[in-house]
Order: C-alpha cells, then structure tokens, then sequence
C-alpha cells in the first residue's frame, strides 16, 4: 500500500476524530494517508485528483439513519474508479444496525462507478441530536472508538472485507426517514435559526457552513434552505449565539459532543465504565459492542 486517500464529512467533531485517528493508525504502519474533507472538495477548494491513492476511505455522520447531502455530493463528483479500492465508515449515536445501511447509497453509486468498496464499518460516538449522553458513556465510546479505528487501519490496510448485517425490509422505510430528514426537518430547522445579542458578527458560522448555506446581509445573519442539519453552526458558534427556534429540543444544552471529548478525557472523575455486561434498558444494545474490543468484560 503506497498512500490512502480518506475523504470526510464531520458536523460536530465526532467523525473527524475518528478520520483523525484512523489517519494516525495508518502512518504508524508507515502508509502515506492524506485526509480531506469532503466539503473542501464540493465547494471546489481542493481539487478531487486520486491518481496518487491505492485506497479511498469515505466517512460520513449517520444523519436520519442516511449519509448527509455532502457525502451525497461529494460521491457525485467522484470520477470513474476503474476498479480502484475503497472503504467507508460512519459515526453514530448508536451502532445499532438500524444504522448499518445509512452508507448504502454511498455504497452503490460508487460500486457503479467502478470503485470496490469491501470495507463498511459503523463507529458510535457521542450523540449530537435530541439526546445527551452521560459523560462517562462519551468517553467509554471514545475509548472503543480508538480500538476500533486500530481493527479498521489493520483490516483496509490488508485489504481484508467487513460487511455490517443489515434487514433488507428497512432499507425503503429508512430511506423514507432519511428524504424527511433531509429535505423538510432540515428546512424547517434552519428557518428557526437566528442569532441573538451575543452574536459580534465574527462570520465563522459563514465561513465554516458546508453548505454555504449563512450568509450576512445588511448586518443581519441569515439562514437559507440549503441546510443539511449537520449542527455545526448552532454547536461551533464561539459565542453560543445561534439559536433553533424550530424544533430546538435536539440542540444538547450544554453541548457535550465531538469539539468536548479532549476535556471529558482530562477529567479523571469521569469513570468510564459507564455501559457493564448487566446494563438494561436503552444501553443493553451497547454491550456485545463493547465486547468487541473487549472494552467489557
Ligand atoms: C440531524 C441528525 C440526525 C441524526 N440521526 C442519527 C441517526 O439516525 N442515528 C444515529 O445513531 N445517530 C444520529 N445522529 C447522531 C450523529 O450521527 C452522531 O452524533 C455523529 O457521531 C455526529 O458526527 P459528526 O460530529 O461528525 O457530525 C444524528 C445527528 C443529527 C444532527
């Protein structure tokens, strides 16, 4: 293996971290990685050349149990693949296998572009949306995620397949979910987007959208409807000063997802053994995942 090619789309952190991490994991074992974000390459700020790459990572968010409109984008722009190899991976509040075909779009249109994808793995990370984890949860699934990255580096490094199991039945329903998600929950989020007092007009939301999607107009913030719901603008916001009017209950309050995990770390009161083999309810379904890496017992 000569040198990897990662491609990614991170909202909040979360899937950056792991594209962080992964690039790490292959330069250990002494490949040439260079990761790019996909954004980058749909607003045309770098140009898609990928003569140099034996292998193409492509990582998204789970958002509405599909792939976001940029990672949609970008594997549109995507040229032929003249059987070039590739992998993806996803990041998610949960690993369930609910979430296992939200790359399957991805997937196919770049199978039909000639690109052999062998390689499909989903990663749980901090949840971003409606639910805030317990801190010691975040930093449990941190901790896995860095052992799975390692699984994942060695496994597309040798060119070895994994597939996620996934129930064939949902794939129309989810799809369903992911076109309402997309097209009318995101709409109508950022509608009810608007900055308050706090806002000092630093324009980091506009240049930071990977959508384009703020702009700043006679002195005024303004949210059009090109929004992919990412939450990047709401959660990077240095001054806290963009608001959801709009379903505002899936903003977190205090915000503890990607852009905190280096303090959760730091913080040793912060017990990780958060999800045990005897946990009920809700966390039940984190347990064989865990196990996995043996992050439990
Ligand atoms: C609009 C939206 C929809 C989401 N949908 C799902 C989902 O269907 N399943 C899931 O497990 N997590 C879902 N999440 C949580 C994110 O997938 C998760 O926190 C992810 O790691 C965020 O990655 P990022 O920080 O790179 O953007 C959603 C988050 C957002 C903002």
């Amino acid at each position: 293996m000569k040198k990897i090619g990662i491609f990614y789309f991170s909202g909040t952190g979360n899937t950056e971290i792991v594209a962080r991490l992964l690039t790490k994991a292959y330069r250990r074992r002494q490949i040439e990685v260079a990761c790019i974000r996909m954004e980058a390459v749909v607003n045309q700020q770098t140009p898609l050349v990928l003569d140099d790459f034996d292998l193409i990572g492509v990582g998204h968010p789970v958002l509405g149990f599909g792939a976001s409109g940029i990672a949609e984008r970008f594997v549109k722009m995507l040229p032929a693949g003249s059987g070039k190899t590739a992998f993806v991976f996803k990041t998610a509040s949960s690993p369930h296998y609910v979430n296992h075909g939200a790359s399957d779009v991805i997937i196919r249109a770049m199978a039909k572009k000639g690109y052999q994808v062998f390689h499909n793995s989903i990663i749980a990370m901090p949840c971003n949306f409606f639910v805030k984890y317990d801190d010691r949860l975040n930093k449990q699934l941190y901790q896995a995620a860095v052992k799975k990255v390692e699984v994942i580096a060695a496994q597309t490094a040798a060119g070895q397949a994994n597939k996620l199991k996934f129930n064939p039945l949902l794939r129309g329903f989810l799809r369903l979910v992911y076109y309402g998600e997309e097209h009318f929950g995101a709409r109508f989020f950022a509608q009810g987007l608007h900055t308050t007092a706090a806002c000092n007009h630093c324009k980091k939301c506009v240049r930071d959208c990977p959508t384009r999607n703020i702009s700043e107009s006679a002195g005024q913030i303004c949210f059009g409807s090109d929004c992919i719901w990412c939450m990047r603008c709401v959660y990077a916001c240095p001054n806290q000063a963009i608001q959801a009017k709009n379903l505002a209950g899936c903003v977190l309050h205090p915000y503890t997802g990607g852009f905190n995990i280096e303090a959760i770390l730091n913080d040793p009161q912060i017990d990780e053994n958060f999800v045990t083999a005897s946990s009920k309810g809700y966390y039940k379904h984190l347990i064989n995942y865990f196990r996995e890496d043996s992050s439990i017992k």
